[in-house]
């Protein structure tokens, strides 16, 4: 597919994807910049920080999302304060089949409250893995997942990686959260009229940055 020239580019936000390990944060990832599902067997645990780069289109403007998948699991979580600098948006992840994912929120939003740079930065809650709802192995359910994210005040929405269910609007509705909340980012327009460039960071395809 031909690259979108910068010049195109209204702005460019840093998302970040942080919740316990194995609750989807890559496949969710995946699903939303390449829409692709992979089978169990080839999912492996993320090891320090991956990230994507993906161009969406908002009222028609585009925007560059450079999304930042962290680890889940203590022992790959090393450089913490570098994932969430200049980052104006963050997804926390809990798993709707897993209860002890819903209640580690707590320690993800602890994390979040010490190293994020902006008060203001905007925050989901996604509750993935709808999709197991149809085999009985839901132990969170959506009104418990709405009152904690009222409680929070954070956004909230329920999905699946795998059925593709809510995964979009995840995505899209924190963007035009952001795009919103004009104090988050306009400070990091550059020179060239039109064009917003990260502080650093500034990727231009996505890779491993372990
Ligand atoms: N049924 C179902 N399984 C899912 C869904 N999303 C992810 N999984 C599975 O859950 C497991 C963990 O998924 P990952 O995407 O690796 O989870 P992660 O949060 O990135 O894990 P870490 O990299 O260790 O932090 C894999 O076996 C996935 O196939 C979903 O929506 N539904």
């Amino acid at each position: 597919m031909p690259q979108t020239p910068d010049k195109e580019i209204a702005a460019t936000f840093k998302l970040l994807l942080i919740g316990d390990s194995g609750t989807g944060k890559s496949s969710l990832l995946l699903r939303f910049t390449d829409d692709t599902w992979l089978h169990p067997d080839e999912v492996s645990a993320t090891i320090g920080v991956d990230f994507k780069v993906k161009v969406v289109d908002i009222d028609d403007n585009k925007y560059k999302l450079t999304i930042w998948d962290t680890a889940g699991q203590e022992r790959f979580r090393t450089l913490t304060s570098s994932y969430y600098r200049g980052a104006q948006g963050v997804i926390l992840v809990y798993d709707v089949s897993s209860r002890a994912t819903f209640e580690h929120l707590n320690l993800w939003f602890n994390e979040l409250d010490t190293y994020s740079s902006s008060q203001e930065v905007i925050k989901m809650i996604v509750g993935n893995k709808v999709d197991k709802e149809s085999s009985g192995s839901r132990e969170v359910s959506r009104k418990e997942g709405e009152a904690f994210a009222r409680k929070m005040g954070t956004l909230f929405i329920e999905a699946s990686a795998k059925t593709r269910t809510g995964v979009k609007d995840a995505f899209i509705e924190v963007v035009r959260k952001i795009i919103e909340t004009p104090s988050l980012w306009q400070k990091q327009q550059s020179k060239t009229p039109g064009t917003v460039h990260m502080n650093e960071n500034d990727e231009p395809q996505g890779g491993c940055a372990c």
